[in-house]
């Protein structure tokens, strides 16, 4: 267990974020859609040339919803860094995220960012970072979109001041816990292979962790070789979702949620398990080789059509 005398969480909580920018192009939208898979198995995808490739020209491309998740990247300088909390960068996991779209984002947008420390755990061997980033278009002020991106900090827990470990949240507990998955056959399966660059694709959106990139990096990380953005799984999984169940419309979400339970090497298949509930999708994505659950959650979606 790390020692964080020095860490006084009442202090954290009240810290203040500075606000911040990010601008995308459509070209950032469309090596983001190759990152996720789009495209990759069939070049001319009915569902999903329009993420890269569009008729009317670039400024029609439309943006996954998955999107939303890369306008946080710049929000945090200095890493997850709170006023005197120790951790390691080199053992963070990416735990959760969880997204609301508030509507379709544009081809290319310049974006105003209000952040603020949503939750913060402690959970002995680790501590848990809640992060919630909204996000505004800048020419209309419209919110776009609101992420909560939650990070697992190996050895960073142990800085309780009392017997009852601290736990802070500024959010009902009920929006991201873990789901329930039916027992019943799943609406769909889609399975989906990564590809053994996966990751040196995606991370060219924004995320430059060397545990995606780097053997040395990895292995200090406790990790045979490099392993997938927990960013990526979730794009492959909502990919899925779009396909199977919105037949093609990414307007159709919501909300996502999800939760990472373990890592995935890319190269790895992606099997994509759906439960249709109303108008809500219940998810748990494996990794076929290794027959393990690697991701799980659920999609609210708007305008379901009944005749599904
Ligand atoms: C836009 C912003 C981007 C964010 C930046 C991210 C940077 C990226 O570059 C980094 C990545 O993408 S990393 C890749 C993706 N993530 C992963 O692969 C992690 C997979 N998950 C694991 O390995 C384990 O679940 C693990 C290790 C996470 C937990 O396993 P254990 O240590 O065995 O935990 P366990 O004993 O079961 O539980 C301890 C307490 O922690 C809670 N918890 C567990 N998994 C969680 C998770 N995934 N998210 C949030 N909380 C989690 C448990 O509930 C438990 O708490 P309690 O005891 O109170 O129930």
């Amino acid at each position: 267990m790390a020692v964080q005398s020095e860490f006084d969480p009442s202090l954290a909580i009240s810290h203040k974020f500075p606000d911040s920018t990010y601008s995308y192009t459509e070209r950032d939208a469309a090596l983001y859609a190759l990152g996720i898979g789009a495209c990759a198995s069939d070049a001319v995808d009915e569902d999903e040339l329009k993420y890269v490739y569009h008729e009317d020209g670039q400024k029609a491309i439309k943006v996954l919803p998955t999107f939303a998740a890369l306008l946080t990247l710049e929000s945090l300088p200095n890493g997850f860094d709170l006023p005197g909390l120790q951790y390691d960068p080199r053992l963070l996991l990416h735990g959760q995220q969880y997204i609301e779209l508030y509507k379709p984002f544009p081809s290319s947008c310049h974006v105003q960012n209000k952040v603020s420390l949503a939750g913060l755990h402690d959970k002995g061997k680790a501590a848990i970072l809640e992060i919630e980033t909204k996000s505004y278009e800048k020419e209309s002020g419209d919110l776009l979109c609101m992420n909560r991106s939650t990070v697992y900090l190996r050895g960073a827990g142990g800085f309780s001041k009392s017997s009852k470990p601290f736990s802070y949240s500024n959010y009902p507990s009920n929006q991201i816990s873990a789901v329930k998955i039916p027992e019943s056959k799943p609406f769909s399966v889609l399975e989906d292979r990564t590809h053994p660059s996966q990751a040196l694709l995606y991370r060219l959106s924004g995320d430059y962790n060397p545990l995606h990139s780097d053997p040395q990096f990895a292995k200090v990380a406790g990790f045979s070789k490099p392993i997938l953005h927990g960013l990526c799984t979730l794009g492959f999984a909502v990919r899925a979702i779009i396909k199977s169940v919105c037949k093609g419309n990414p307007d159709r979400i919501k909300s996502i949620t999800g939760r990472f339970l373990l890592h995935v090497y890319p190269g790895e298949t992606l099997v994509t398990e759906m439960w249709l509930e109303g108008s809500r999708v219940i998810y748990r994505t494996l990794v076929k080789e290794r027959i393990r659950t690697v991701l799980s959650g659920s999609v609210n979606l708007r305008g379901l059509n009944s005749s599904l």
